[in-house]
């Protein structure tokens, strides 16, 4: 395993109303991966971030960020990490280029032109640094967040929720600049309901609920590990029934029962396909073409959080 940037152990925070917000995490980011904190409303994922960038105390547990105890070496610990908050907060008569360059000097680093310059190049706001941030649309005040939380040179940036309330290309524009930010070796640890962000972004998935970790595990494996998978027969013939004939198979009429849809987990090794179509043919159910899929990671974590989300 690559070196982690991020170790947690242990980590509990009961909030003074009694309220337990996390429960025992013990969780390693690695050097240069994105990693998506998966989990529903209220699950833990924002005091997570808040206790590793020193914004909320934990109440038992230790964590470590770029090598630095969070409590204990808080100044050295904090200069490693960029954060981008959930709420958009910028300074709307501020100039793109001086809110940044700002942002750099409270971590009280020297002026570095040359990588202001560069993390607006990267972000596409290089046009912009002359435009009061009130004149950007709602995704470049977005990468300005990001720029800000760059100014420092972070080696990890956590972005809460990247693509709240944000539109479907606007988000997958945003999920290209975070890819780019990986590139340039910046270890990203991002928190999301959207399943299908983390899917299609992050190298690793953890699901939280509850304050625990549920699962952590590589987004590839997760899906092919967990990932059910489904065969539709589309039948020459509705039917109004499944054949006794097929009793022992996970079989399920839909569309009026125009297709029979067939669930396996392709992980197993068998899938039982030719011997369905093979007892398909024996019970003379013809049908003219089939097609496959995948359960998506929205299945998955239902499964996994199931009622409680
Ligand atoms: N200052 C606080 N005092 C008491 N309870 C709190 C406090 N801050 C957060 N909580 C509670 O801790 C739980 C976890 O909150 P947190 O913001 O970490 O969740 P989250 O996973 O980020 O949720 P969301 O996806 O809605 O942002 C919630 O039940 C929340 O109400």
């Amino acid at each position: 395993m690559a070196e982690p940037v991020i170790e947690i152990r242990g980590l509990s925070k009961t909030y003074e109303s009694g309220f337990k917000a996390l429960e025992n995490v013990d969780l390693d980011i690695k050097r240069g991966e994105i990693f998506a904190l998966l989990g529903p409303n209220g699950a833990g994922k924002t005091t997570l971030i808040n206790i590793l960038c020193g914004i909320v105390n934990p109440t038992g547990g230790s964590a470590r960020a770029g090598g630095f105890d969070v409590i204990r070496e808080f100044r050295a610990a904090r200069e490693k990490i960029g954060l981008v908050p959930q709420e958009l907060t910028v300074e709307p008569f501020t100039k793109v280029w001086s809110t940044v360059a700002f942002s750099r000097g409270l971590f009280g680093k020297p002026k570095n032109n040359a990588h202001i310059e560069r993390v607006l190049k990267d972000l596409s706001l290089w046009d912009k640094r002359k435009n009061a941030t009130r004149e950007l649309s709602g995704g470049m005040k977005r990468r300005v967040m990001i720029a800000k939380a760059l100014s420092h040179e972070p080696e990890i940036l956590f972005l809460d929720e990247p693509t709240a309330g944000v539109d479907v290309e606007l988000r997958r524009s945003m999920w290209n600049v975070v890819r780019g930010l990986r590139e340039h070796g910046v270890t990203i640890v991002l928190t999301t309901h959207y399943l299908e962000e983390a899917e299609q972004m992050a190298d690793r998935i953890g699901v939280i609920q509850n304050g625990e970790i549920r699962l952590v595990d590589e987004t590839a494996a997760l899906m092919t590990q967990l990932g059910e998978k489904r065969l539709a027969v589309v039948l020459a013939e509705p039917l109004e029934r499944v054949p006794d004939a097929l009793a022992d198979y996970d079989l399920r009429l839909a569309e009026e029962g125009r297709r029979l849809v067939y669930t396996y987990n392709a992980a197993t090794g068998t899938t039982g396909v030719k011997q369905l179509f093979h007892d398909l043919d024996a019970a003379g159910v013809a049908f003219v073409d089939v097609d496959t899929e995948q359960s998506s990671l929205e299945e998955i974590f239902v499964n996994l959080v199931g009622a409680d989300r």
